[in-house]
């Protein structure tokens, strides 16, 4: 099972993946992803499902139109993982994309 990361390793990760932060009260980080509309959030947000399926890693996440709010943690561990990491850095690049 993936191993929590210190709070040094998870602030030296989330320097390498631009827009992410620590969620305050608990150990999770989140990003707020916002699109030119509601077609582009849902484009994404399938993108993403499709990785997190494959990585049998699964995002908190809400949809309001054209934004998408993802919290990323791993509930087994209680924590921010190195599988957070690369879903974060996956749902970037397919931001990007999506853009
Ligand atoms: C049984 C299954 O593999 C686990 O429950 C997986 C599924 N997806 C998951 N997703 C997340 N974010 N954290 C988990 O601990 C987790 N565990």
């Amino acid at each position: 099972m993936a191993e929590r990361l210190a709070a040094e390793a998870r602030k030296q990760a989330l320097g390498g993946i631009p827009g992410w932060s620590e969620v305050g009260g608990r150990d999770a980080i989140a990003k707020t992803f916002v699109f030119k509309d509601f077609n582009e959030a849902f484009g994404f947000m399938t993108r993403a499902a499709l990785v997190a399926e494959k990585m049998d890693h699964h995002p908190e996440w809400r949809n309001v139109y054209k934004t998408v709010e993802v919290v990323l943690s791993t509930h087994d561990a209680g924590g921010v993982t190195a599988l957070d990491i690369e879903l974060a850095k996956a749902m970037n690049a397919i931001a990007k994309l999506t853009a």
